[in-house]
């Protein structure tokens, strides 16, 4: 597999080898040792989610907050999405920049998304299924978000705005500025050690 570091080099896309023949296909779609080399980081995701969505869906812009901050590898096994992870770590260089990675059931790449960042994406084909593992429990109680619509960010999502289904939750979430003015503590700090 190819492991290469975004521009915000904290975020990582994994490239997995696919192995054809005429039965299909075969690929190793987790290495932990590869993962935990490329990223510095030790890592135990302990938790598996799916998720199914028709085209124009923007699941995000979620994290959640310490102490049940989330590292996520995420991967689409069916359908095309645009995946988005933002920097939300005070005082990073990158604090409000984001990365996007096509994801999809051809090019089969995934994107590590660190503790600090926020992340979601959008559905472009008719349906897709979204697959990721996460290294800390759903805590619902620390699920925290900003809104994907966030001028400052200023993410493309590919789509008319009018194209675009989120959910009453996501439509209502903060822009990064006001959780940052009302609620910095809600947020983390760039310094602050995310991992053991
Ligand atoms: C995330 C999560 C949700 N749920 C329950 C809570 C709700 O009853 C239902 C749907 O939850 P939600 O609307 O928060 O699902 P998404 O909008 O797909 O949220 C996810 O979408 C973006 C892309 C993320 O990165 C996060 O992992 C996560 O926030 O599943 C659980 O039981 N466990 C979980 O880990």
């Amino acid at each position: 597999m190819k492991i290469t570091p975004q521009a915000i080099p904290e975020v990582v896309l994994i490239e997995p080898k696919v192995f054809g023949d005429a039965r299909g296909y075969f690929f190793e779609s987790y290495r932990q040792d590869a993962l935990e080399a490329a990223t510095g980081h030790r890592l135990h995701f302990m938790q598996d989610n799916e998720s199914l969505s028709a085209r124009g869906v923007l699941r995000g812009l979620h994290y959640q907050q310490a102490p049940y901050a989330q590292s996520k590898l995420v991967r689409v096994v069916s359908g095309d999405v645009i995946d988005v992870a933002v920097d939300i770590r005070i005082g990073s260089p990158t604090f409000g920049q984001h990365v996007c990675a096509r994801l999809n059931s051809d090019n089969k790449h995934q994107l590590f998304v660190p503790r600090g960042f926020a992340h979601g994406f959008i559905v472009l084909s008719e349906t897709a299924i979204f697959t990721y593992k996460v290294d800390n429990p759903y805590a619902p109680e620390h699920d925290r978000g900003i809104s994907y619509s966030d001028p400052a960010l200023a993410i493309d999502w590919q789509l008319p705005k009018e194209q675009i289904q989120t959910s009453d939750k996501d439509g209502a979430l903060p822009t990064l500025k006001d959780r940052l003015e009302s609620a910095p503590e809600t947020l983390f700090q760039y310094e602050q050690a995310l991992y053991d």
